[in-house]
């Protein structure tokens, strides 16, 4: 069993602003302490890969008391045995320590440090997932969240995994989670073997931290870190609640995106982890087994108005016994609804078969299961694709016709998407169409049974028959999905555009968004029109000044957007962070002598390299400038990478589905499509 820490150290609270997509798409500044690396023996490397990936220069320190404000804007790495020294006592308004473990040298992290550091990343060296960094150090500082995101979906799920060892479900978690938006880690279900044979019997915080570390490095997904007590369906003890504590604290500094606190535990515990949740959110659950439970009770209402103080989520799941508590539970939610405008939002379900109707009506996390896992988390679940079949039955999922509108001559796509449909459940027809004559996509739209369409060419943004734009849209003025909403009579379509957010999740694959704050982007294109929702995801990224090649930007975008005019200006300025092309297959090659003067000359950065190259081009090139990107040492992303994050995009926005980057690679081959 784990050895109990004797001191708590909460991680402080982050500023409050921390919210990842803020006014309306802006990566957030987040905190903006200095982050200070603590690492093991001759793991120097992984301080400069933060640095790399935050896009600042790092230095080396021996103390905690060595660090000052002039380091604002620089990685500080500290060894392990330098910083026990003087870690507890360190000024933490000034700075956040992460203590940064290497998984596999045969020794868990020191309990002492991780118990003092306000975050800990566990890594492996070999293989070294690069995202997986980004991923937990965006997060952690408050760059991204997730969570803003997700409280805006119509419908959300997580998959409840109840594994013993989530290595057995790593080879298939690509498939496992199509429809999650989260990912369930149910730590009372892992075990962990011991050397006679038998298992723990509560797994170590050290094998714990393991399984979280590998199934993150494996799913772009948030995850949520669960502790079920055995009174709830689950197996951690219940004789010892600061052992709940200790956990749970431990997955806010993991990075979990989530973290499930029982609503039986003392309120002092529950109170500590709200207030020291950083950036994760907190879940509060509540079970009832007995049988006894009613929705309409003051019990009820009360439960809920107890859990909502504690918890940015609250989830009720309860035994019922006849099937009318369903519509019970259905009014409940409707008066919580009404009476909480401001949240949080309520996830409760009933349980065993009688409570099925209420798992396809939830909407909010509702936790699923998947053929492919070894036993359901709790009595009754039911798969995305078994809910989506329920909502189809009633009436609730109408069968539409989706297009892909364009000049596919190729079926894959089509196959692609009737994948995902069938793997989801859902009733819907693809249908890939050309978009030959005049006024062809409005006609589609006209049809009884549309349901939304992509583009593969996008329209202008003034299209009269789509009323509605989002703000993307607008601003790049195209539109490459249409979105319907509503029913029957107030049916109507929003014109959206799902490129830039393919391509800005490419961009911060592996890197922080705060690497590209202020720095210099190099677009070539052959028209305006093609660079826009490039423009669009660097800004959201707040680059600084964007040099272009073969376009001048107008409108929105065109604000600190200036052309190469010559040489001499190309040699004038800074190191671009990132170069991006969206020139044809044939002149493609056209951003090599960029890049090769980019690598050897150029004023350089004080933030070092960052040297991100993005070729859009799709189809056969003379030259590959990907290949030369690469032997210059910049980390290079072809089309696939941004079609297949852009489908993602394309997918949630027309039938509100997750379905996982990896997914869309995996099933769509080599080559998309
Ligand atoms: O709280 C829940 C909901 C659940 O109990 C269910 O009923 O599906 C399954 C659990 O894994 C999860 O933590």
């Amino acid at each position: 069993m784990a050895t109990k820490q004797q001191q708590f150290v909460p991680t402080p609270s982050s500023p409050a602003n921390t919210s990842g997509i803020i006014n309306r798409s802006k990566a957030a500044a987040g905190d903006t302490r200095i982050v200070v690396i603590i690492f093991g023996q001759g793991q120097e490397r992984i301080v400069t890969t933060f640095a790399d990936v935050l896009g600042k220069p790092y230095r080396f320190a021996s103390s905690f008391s060595s660090v000052g404000s002039e380091d604002h804007g620089t990685v500080i790495g500290i060894a392990a045995g330098d910083a026990k020294g003087d870690i507890v006592s360190r000024d933490r308004a000034l700075m956040i320590a992460i203590n940064a473990h290497c998984v596999g040298l045969g020794m868990p992290p020191d309990l002492d440090l991780s118990a003092a550091s306000d975050y800990e990343f566990l890594y492996t060296e070999a293989p070294f997932f690069r995202r997986d960094l980004s991923r937990f150090i965006s997060f952690t500082l408050g760059q991204i969240s997730p969570h803003e995101a997700l409280i805006k979906k119509a419908r959300t799920y997580f998959i409840s995994t109840t594994f013993p060892d989530v290595r057995t479900a790593l080879s298939n978690l690509d498939i496992l989670s199509v429809g999650s938006d989260a990912v369930e880690i149910r730590v009372d279900l892992l075990k962990e073997p011991l050397t006679d044979g038998t298992f723990n019997s509560v797994p170590s915080l050290s094998y714990v931290g393991e399984q979280v570390m590998l199934l993150r490095q494996r799913t772009e997904l948030p995850i949520i870190f669960t502790t079920r007590c055995t009174r709830e369906n689950g197996r951690f003890p219940m004789d010892d609640p600061d052992l709940y504590y200790e956990y749970l604290y431990r997955a806010i500094q993991w990075g979990c995106e989530y973290v499930d606190v029982e609503i039986w535990l003392r309120e002092d515990i529950r109170r500590r982890l709200f207030e020291q949740r950083g950036n994760s959110r907190i879940i509060s659950a509540f079970h009832d087994f007995s049988g006894t439970f009613k929705w309409p009770s003051p019990q009820a209402q009360a439960i809920f108005a107890d859990s909502r103080r504690y918890g940015d989520i609250v989830k009720m799941i309860t035994i019922i016994n006849s099937v009318s508590e369903n519509y019970e539970l259905e009014y409940f939610r409707s008066q919580i609804k009404a009476n909480n405008p401001d949240g949080p939002p309520l996830s409760a379900v009933n349980m065993d078969q009688l409570g099925q109707l209420s798992r396809a009506l939830n909407t909010v996390f509702s936790p699923i299961t998947h053929p492919l896992l070894p036993i359901v988390a709790a009595p009754g679940q039911l798969s995305a694709a078994e809910i989506n079949g329920a909502l189809s039955t009633m009436g609730q999922l109408p069968k539409k016709n989706i297009y892909g509108i364009g000049s596919f001559r190729s079926t894959p796509q089509v196959a692609f998407f009737e994948k995902c449909f069938n793997e989801l459940g859902l009733p819907h027809n693809f249908m890939s169409v050309d978009r030959a004559v005049k006024g062809s996509v409005e006609t589609f739209c006209l049809q009884h049974e549309f349901g939304g369409a992509y583009l593969s060419s996008p329209l202008s943004a003034d299209q009269p028959y789509i009323p509605e734009l989002s703000d993307a849209a607008k601003t790049i003025g195209s539109i490459d999905t249409i979105v319907v909403r509503g029913e029957g009579a107030n049916t109507t379509f929003i014109g959206d555009n799902a490129t830039w957010k393919g391509i800005r999740s490419t961009l911060t694959r592996d890197f922080a968004p705060s690497a590209y704050k202020d720095r210099a982007a190099i677009i070539l294109s052959s028209s305006g029109d093609d660079a826009a929702s490039i423009i669009f995801a660097l800004r959201s990224l707040n680059i600084g000044k964007i040099y272009t090649v073969g376009f001048k930007a107008h409108g929105p975008l065109a604000f600190d957007v200036e052309p190469f005019t010559s040489i001499e200006s190309v040699q004038r300025v800074e190191h671009p962070f990132a170069i991006i092309s969206a020139l044809p297959p044939l002149k493609s090659h056209l951003a090599q002598p960029l890049l090769r003067h980019f690598s050897h000359t150029g004023r350089p950065s004080p933030c070092g390299q960052g040297k991100v190259f993005m070729d859009l081009a799709n189809g056969p090139r003379s030259t590959d400038p990907l290949a030369v990107a690469e032997q210059c040492g910049w980390t290079s992303y072809g089309v696939a990478d941004a079609t297949a994050f852009t489908t993602v995009e394309t997918l949630r926005l027309l039938v509100g589905q997750n379905v996982p980057y990896s997914f869309v690679r995996l099933a769509s081959g080599r080559g998309l499509y």
